[in-house]
């Protein structure tokens, strides 16, 4: 048990200051990532929300595809937030040409599920392990998991479609909890890389 874990944010694109911000909220000591180096000094990782295609993109660039890939399949904790919860999805139902993902949630995800941007939403979201009422759910462009494997615990649903998701040290929500203030699934994720490291 680390009372005070290090948990990197990756910062290739996505709104990764908030995701820094929401983790000090939550006790962690949270940085940027963007070097395989970097990868060393970190006991988690989040992967923010943004555009999957250009982070899949970007991870081959800075050499971190593989890198990211070993690490969470060996086992460190990892959050994904909407373009990111794609990052970890073992299969995206329909990507682009050449998009890649680091994998590590046996889940089939389908990108800009809920709609466009201007069909984006706010909805009370109830997740399981999450106490003291739902969360607001921020869905911009937001994936859903169409299936998952047996491994896979589904934390919560909206609308009929799984929209959280967790898979050993791997934790994944469709919609943007670091946008809202309210930091309990960061929480969550912190608790999580705490009992890891
Ligand atoms: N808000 C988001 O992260 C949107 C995700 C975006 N639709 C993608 O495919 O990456």
């Amino acid at each position: 048990m680390n009372p005070s874990p290090v948990i990197g944010v990756l910062a290739l694109q996505g709104d990764v200051r908030e995701h820094l911000i929401a983790l000090a909220a939550a006790d962690a000591v949270a940085r940027p990532v963007r070097r395989p180096e970097e990868l060393a000094e970190i006991d988690g990782l989040v992967i923010p929300g943004g555009e999957s295609t250009t982070i899949s993109k970007l991870a081959v660039l800075f050499g971190l595809m593989e890198p990211l890939r070993e690490r969470i399949a060996a086992g460190m904790p990892v959050y994904g937030t909407c373009a990111g919860l794609i990052m970890l999805a073992d299969k995206i139902l329909d990507p682009r040409s050449g998009q890649e993902t680091f994998g590590g949630i046996d889940m089939i995800v389908r990108r800009n599920a809920f709609g466009r941007q201007n069909e984006s939403f706010e909805a009370g979201v109830t997740v399981t392990g999450i106490e003291d009422g739902p969360v607001e759910g921020v869905f911009i462009r937001a994936p859903w998991v169409e299936s998952v494997g047996a491994q896979v615990e589904v934390l919560a649903e909206h609308g009929g479609h799984i929209v959280a998701v967790r898979q050993g040290n791997a934790l994944a929500t469709s919609f943007h909890p670091e946008l809202t203030g309210d930091h309990r699934i960061h929480g969550l994720f912190v608790d999580m890389v705490r009992a890891a490291s």
